[in-house]
């Protein structure tokens, strides 16, 4: 079940809102011009399954987006348990940064946690299964997949080079919460 909780940026014991509603979460992140959608997960595809196989299943969506709102690239993560690497790849993300474009995320399979620093507050977004997140560029960000991942992203992009983020050098994803498993 997807989740949505606000913080003050530093007081991250106090939790000032707390909703497990998909209209409510929808409703409070469009006030801060943050994207979330239900969508269609309908594919069978489970974490680890091959990228190739994800955007085959999803071609369809994936076109629709990238036609209607002009992405150039495309790719997916999917991760489970087993992925050899999964501590590296968790530490990529977990520290506050930004893009340059649009964070555009379609969860086809399991969770991730995403958390949004905007003006003084923080958004803790529980992303899940069949969530379309879409967060404005520069926003300031951090992304959790636990200690034992389990999902599958795909992730569309304007610039064609794909992922690339600007650390801020701040050490605020620290004292919020992480996504346990
Ligand atoms: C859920 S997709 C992986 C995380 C990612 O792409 C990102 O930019 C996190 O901030
Ligand atoms: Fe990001
Ligand atoms: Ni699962």
């Amino acid at each position: 079940m997807s989740r949505l909780r606000i913080f003050a940026e530093d007081q991250p014991a106090q939790v000032l809102f707390d909703s497990d509603d998909h209209p409510a979460i929808a409703a409070e992140l469009g006030k801060v011009g943050v994207r979330f959608e239900r969508w269609q997960a309908s594919a069978d595809i489970v974490p680890g399954a091959a990228p190739e196989a994800v955007i085959a299943a999803y071609r369809h969506d994936i076109d629709r987006l990238m036609n209607s709102e002009g992405y150039q690239a495309v790719d997916v993560i999917s991760l489970n348990a087993d992925h050899p690497d999964k501590a590296t790849l968790r530490q990529k993300f977990l520290n506050e940064h930004t893009h340059s474009e649009d964070e555009v995320r379609f969860f086809v399979a399991g969770r991730g946690l995403f958390t949004l620093h905007i003006d003084d507050k923080v958004y803790e977004v529980l992303c899940t299964q069949g969530d379309l997140i879409g967060v404005p560029d520069n926003t300031r960000h951090w992304f959790d997949m636990s200690e034992q991942p389990h999902f599958v992203a795909i992730r569309l992009f304007t610039n064609a080079a794909g992922w690339v983020a600007n650390f801020t050098g701040s050490e605020i994803a620290q004292r919020f919460p992480r996504l346990e498993v």
